[in-house]
């Protein structure tokens, strides 16, 4: 094993040598208004490479959600081979950054010398720098190899409020920015770097990218993650005429999602490869956006963590439909739903006890009401079920549910005073299970019944997880139906039924199959439906 102190390998020659002599840094001009300067344009061969090797320089993140973990997934999603020169080992999960350990800077400079003495690097990412040393090697190495496209994501502060650059290092992250093609940062970081207020609005936002564009000659990538409303708008800013406009503005739709760890450092990797590939930026965003939106869609699929979970950077390489289970298939369906759960007010209520007493009493009536209905269409099941082990299960799950019911009426119920009345969503709910159990197909009636048990362990399953992780406090009026959704046998119960949904699918034909995910797929929507009913009907 070599010491630590071993210097990089210099004898032998890179494979096409980045290295170029020494420079004095440009203040005020763009590493790729500098090169133009001094170097041949570069043929499209020498740059747009299939495979582009792609150097992240970040802090690395154990959860592997942002960092240089994020963006080793991401350069491969795009194609690229990753490599990685750590600047900061972080303690930090989906839920916050615990701790920060910056190696010697020295040790740093000496792990970039032995890439570029070695690989001929055809992009650069920049993310979390730590401190002005490992500013001042980062820099001196950028000014000594210059690669080929360099993006710098200006990280400060994680998406959980930490400080992942040291305040006095902020000056000398400004002193990079002219090394930079790119610089993306979010609304925080452009208003940081342009020592100005945050900006308050997208055209603000805008303005504010098109002055740090001509201070710094880079090209900016103004990021909408942060502003508010339905759109998540990105634009590229350019000063120097490098782009078809000064600003181009690429739309977005907001993907309603907690899961926005590592956007940024993804964002960023994507780009430097994208650009390695491609050699026009807009081209990259475009082709980079719509992955991004897709990761973030596709997040929940991960389960990763309590906190901002992370993107899914490999979502487009899901196994075929033919290697899934059926079951898979639905629970991918599922996830819209169940993440336009977690983000309903009344789950946000319920779980930190603030949730009103009558949307409450509410919902423990009308759940009372559906379960009556639900038994009734699980005795159904019962008589359609092809197997005499599905036959006990939907009998024996038919009969618990009246249990459940009378249960809620002698002890939850019995100390509140609601309407008793049907309502319009529990009325629509129990509706289109009936419709299916008048279906006649076994399978589609339990695709139906299906997401009754699955989605409502699956968010029991999260809250009370929730609830244990605030520290279960004795004061929180709900503790006593949190403390419910952590019943064992309730969650093996679900998985029989998903089983036995599985096998349906196996039996049944295709058209049978396509019918399923239909019946499946409005069960879903109905629990959302049913959490949001207490809000406008209590
Ligand atoms: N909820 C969301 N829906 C769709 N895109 C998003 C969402 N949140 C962030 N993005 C996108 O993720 C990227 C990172 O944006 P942003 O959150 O502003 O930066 P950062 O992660 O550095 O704080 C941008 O392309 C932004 O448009
Ligand atoms: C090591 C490291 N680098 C960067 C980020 C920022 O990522 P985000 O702003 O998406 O939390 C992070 N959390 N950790």
């Amino acid at each position: 094993m070599p010491s630590t102190s071993v210097l990089p390998p210099t004898a032998a020659a890179p494979d096409a040598p980045n290295a170029a002599p020494a420079r004095a840094s440009a203040v005020g001009t763009s590493a790729a208004a500098d090169r133009a300067l001094s170097e041949p344009a570069a043929s499209p061969s020498a740059t747009r490479r299939p495979v582009p090797r792609v150097l992240s320089i970040a802090g690395s993140d154990p959860s592997g959600g942002a960092g240089i973990q994020a963006d080793l997934k991401s350069i491969a999603a795009h194609g690229g081979y990753g490599m990685a020169a750590i600047t900061a080992l972080t303690v930090q999960n989906t839920q916050g950054v615990w701790a920060v350990h910056v190696p010697p800077a020295a040790f740093l400079a000496q792990q970039l010398d032995a890439l570029s003495d070695d690989i001929s690097i055809d992009a650069v990412k920049i993310g979390m720098l730590g401190d002005a040393e490992v500013i001042a090697a980062v820099r001196s190495w950028l000014e000594k190899v210059r690669p080929a496209v360099v993006v710098l994501d200006p990280v400060m502060v994680a998406t959980s409020g930490d400080r992942l650059l040291q305040e006095s290092a902020e000056a000398a992250l400004r002193g990079l920015l002219p090394l930079a093609d790119l610089i993306t940062p979010n609304l925080a970081e452009l208003a940081m770097l342009m020592d100005e207020q945050e900006a308050d609005s997208w055209p603000a936002a805008l303005e504010q990218g098109r002055r740090l564009a001509s201070v710094t000659g880079a090209t900016i990538l103004v990021k909408g993650g942060h502003l508010d409303g339905g759109s998540c708008p990105d634009a590229l800013v350019n000063t120097g005429g490098l782009l078809s406009e000064e600003v181009v503005v690429l739309q977005g739709e907001r993907v309603p999602t907690r899961n926005s760890h590592g956007t940024g450092c993804s964002l960023s990797s994507a780009m430097a490869t994208a650009q390695a590939r491609l050699g026009d930026w807009e081209a990259s965003l475009r082709q980079v956006k719509p992955w991004l939106t897709a990761a973030l869609q596709n997040s929940a699929l991960l389960g990763v963590g309590r906190g901002n979970g992370p993107i899914h950077h490999f979502h487009h390489l899901q196994p075929p439909a033919s290697a899934l289970g059926f079951a898979d298939i639905l629970w991918a369906e599922a996830q819209p739903d169940l993440e336009a759960i977690y983000s309903l007010q009344f789950i946000r209520d319920l779980t930190d006890g603030s949730l009103a007493e009558n949307q409450f009493a509410y919902y423990l009536a009308q759940d009372a009401i559906y379960l009556n209905g639900y038994s009734r269409v699980l005795a159904r099941a019962s008589a359609l079920a092809p197997t005499e082990a599905g036959q006990l299960f939907w009998a024996r799950s038919a009969q618990q549910c009246l249990e459940v019911e009378s249960e809620l009426h002698r002890t939850w119920l019995s100390t509140r005073t609601v309407e008793p009345g049907l309502g319009p969503v529990t009325k629509s709910y129990v509706d289109h299970l009936t419709a299916a159990s008048a279906s006649g197909s076994y399978a589609v009636l339990v695709a139906a019944v299906l997401p009754c048990f699955w989605l409502y362990a699956e968010v029991g399953k999260t809250l009370h997880a929730e609830f244990l992780a605030s520290g279960a406090p004795a004061d929180h009026p709900y503790s006593a139906w949190l403390r419910t959704y952590a019943d064992e046998d309730f969650a093996a119960a679900t998985r029989q039924a998903i089983a036995l949904a599985d096998d349906a699918a196996r039996r049944g034909s295709e058209d049978e199959r396509a019918a399923m995910i239909v019946a499946f797929r409005q069960s879903c929507r109905f629990e959302v439906e049913f959490f949001d009913a207490p809000r406008h009907h209590a």
